[in-house]
């Protein structure tokens, strides 16, 4: 296994509406590492949305440290923590969220030339990555006229574009049936494995989270493993 892609150290995390303080986290310690693939278990409610906006760099802890690729991330400024997003954390969602007007090609190089990449380059990559995921022959596809499972691969393959140092993923092949999700997942994980990415995955099937290196579950506000 590789180094310590994502830190979290004592992460805490309350939120207040009127008289009534809810502590959703209370002191989350993780380490997830280069190649490694971790399910995180969160029954509805428990934090987990909350969780990984706070990893995603997309929220403030109230307390803790968060590194990310080595650098503390919670203490940055907001441009440099909208940079570190950019380029070392990719997200996949339950729903695809492409560009419906841009092609597959197009929607993978776009956070490559928002990174600062050439647009060459960009389309290079992301041909290269889209046909890691089988889809060489849906480059210029529009996500319309994609299947549900191409169109999350090409959802995945958009967040490896800028190849992050960290994957957040919110139940990746939810939206899929069965078989399809199968398959899907499993290609994740493979891409994830042969590479520097280390992966969290929120998922609330079990039989998925077995297939990861690891499971841990969000529980009265702290990470416990298993
Ligand atoms: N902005 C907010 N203000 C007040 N309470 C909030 C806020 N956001 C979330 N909560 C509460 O914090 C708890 C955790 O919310 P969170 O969205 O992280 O849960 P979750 O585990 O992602 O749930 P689900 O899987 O159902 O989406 C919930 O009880 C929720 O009602």
């Amino acid at each position: 296994m590789g180094e310590t892609v994502l830190a979290l150290r004592d992460i805490t995390r309350s939120y207040v509406s009127g008289d009534e303080t809810l502590h959703v986290l209370r002191g989350v310690n993780f380490e997830l590492r280069a190649g490694e693939t971790v399910a995180l278990v969160a029954p509805s409610g428990t934090g987990k949305s909350t969780l990984l906006h706070i990893a995603g760099l997309l929220d403030h802890p109230d307390g803790g440290v968060i590194e990310v690729a080595g650098r503390d991330a919670g203490r940055l400024p907001d441009k440099d923590r909208t940079a570190i997003r950019c380029s070392e954390i990719g997200f996949v969602y339950q729903f695809h969220h492409l560009l419906a007007e841009f092609t597959a090609r197009e929607n993978v190089a776009l956070p490559q030339m928002i990174a600062g990449t050439s647009p060459s380059v960009s389309r290079r990559r992301a041909e290269e990555l889209l046909g890691v995921f089988g889809l060489g022959h849906r480059l210029n596809h529009l996500p319309g006229k994609l299947s549900g499972g191409e169109q999350q691969r090409v959802a995945i393959a958009r967040a490896l574009a800028n190849a992050p140092s960290v994957l957040l993923a919110d139940e990746p092949t939810g939206n899929l049936d069965v078989s399809t999700a199968d398959i899907v997942f499993d290609e994740l994980l493979r891409v994830v494995r042969g590479s520097a990415v280390g992966a969290l995955i929120a998922t609330h099937n079990e039989e998925l989270a077995a297939r990861m290196d690891r499971v841990v579950t969000l529980r009265d506000g702290i990470l416990v493993e298993g």
